[in-house]
């Protein structure tokens, strides 16, 4: 059975990650007139065929590492659902498993980490690069071609933690001076339940940020659950995120609502490693947002010592296993969002512990 037989059965998941098949670029019209087109492996585009003046652009994208399968499965499940005919989207989407070479083999990456290769095009010197590049241009283009005269841009890049975490379900929001902290966007945030928000405080080399930053998308990143096995994911603590995905693709009105149950931080630095010699002075399975007070060491990298600021920090995503020059560690401080008249994010200030 051919890539696209497979996908029109619903099986997007399947057909992607079948190597024993050539790619063949293809493009077909369901009965319902949404308007499918398979750029690249693992790369659907939906057009529905009578798109409103004020239809959004949505990107909703998993896989960039290989191991991190709830979001994979959830991205099937949205392809699925489409193909199928069992929803009907009123947005153009563009619906993405980045890496399904690492999928196969259960892996994060084959050689590098892709979600650090969307700063500027790469030089394609192994298959995370010449992906990344191709999914830089599916992204111009898919904006580019946007109907709408004011286009709303989506990005929703779903990911995994690798290691326990004190909130089950979060979100990164690149930093960018676009305007890409709308009402809306920390409004999805509250509908799909997601535990908390981090703020970024400089330019990332993330997925995410590439949209945001180029595009002026509404992008974050999301951390939902734990990396595990296909097939082995707990969806129950996924179903808040998926309802309100499907409700955002679907165009279910969601009113424009914050709580102040979404706990809220800000990245105060980022460490980066600089030195072989580099380890924290905590062991592998610590919790991310674990808080260290001020003063207390965590992390050595070759001589250089770093300590936790005025008022403590909390640490997210440390890995000591990252390359030279990689990011090893979010350090973050709890956060107040100040909201503006349309309940805008205009100003963020510290919260204590
Ligand atoms: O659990 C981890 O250490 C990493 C999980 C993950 O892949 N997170 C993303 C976050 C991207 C961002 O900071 O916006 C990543 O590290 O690429
Ligand atoms: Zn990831």
């Amino acid at each position: 059975m051919t890539l696209i037989e497979q996908i029109k059965q619903g099986r997007f998941l399947e057909a992607t990650c079948d190597f024993s098949q050539p790619f063949v670029a293809e493009e077909w019209t369901l009965d319902s007139g949404l308007h499918c087109q398979l750029l690249y492996r693992g790369v659907l585009q939906i057009t529905p065929r009578d798109l409103s003046c004020d239809a959004k652009d949505i990107v909703l994208s998993s896989g960039i590492h290989g191991d991190e399968t709830s979001p994979i499965e959830l991205i099937q499940h949205v392809a699925s659902s489409i193909v199928l005919g069992h929803i009907q989207p009123t947005h153009r989407l563009l619906l993405i498993i980045a890496h399904p070479e690492a999928v196969n083999y259960q892996q994060r990456f084959m050689t590098e980490n892709m979600n650090r290769l969307f700063q500027v095009r790469n030089p394609e010197r192994n298959n995370e690069c010449r992906i990344a590049n191709a999914l830089q241009l599916a992204i111009n283009s898919f904006y580019g071609a946007s109907i709408a005269i004011k286009p709303e841009r989506w990005h929703l890049d779903l990911h995994c933690a690798i290691r326990p975490s004190q909130h089950d379900t979060f979100a990164i929001s690149p930093y960018t001076d676009k305007q890409t902290r709308s009402n809306k966007l920390f409004s999805f945030i509250h509908h799909a339940k997601l535990n908390a928000v981090l703020l970024s405080n400089t330019p990332s080399p993330t997925f995410a940020w590439y949209s945001a930053e180029y595009h002026g998308a509404q992008a974050l990143t999301i951390e939902l659950g734990r990396v595990g096995k296909i097939g082995h994911n707990d969806f129950t603590l996924l179903a808040p995120f998926r309802d309100a995905m499907l409700q955002l693709i679907t165009d279910v009105a969601l009113p424009i609502i914050w709580t102040s149950e979404v706990e809220v931080y800000q990245v105060s630095r980022t460490i980066t490693k600089q030195q072989p010699e580099f380890y924290f002075t905590f062991n592998d399975d610590v919790a991310n947002f674990t808080f260290f007070a001020e003063g207390d060491e965590f992390a050595v990298d070759g001589r250089q010592t770093y300590s936790a600021s005025v008022g403590g920090e909390a640490v997210v995503f440390p890995n000591r296993h990252v390359m030279l020059g990689q990011r090893a560690a979010l350090m973050v401080k709890k956060a107040n969002l100040i909201f503006d008249e349309q309940v805008r994010v205009c100003d963020i200030t510290n919260a204590s512990y």
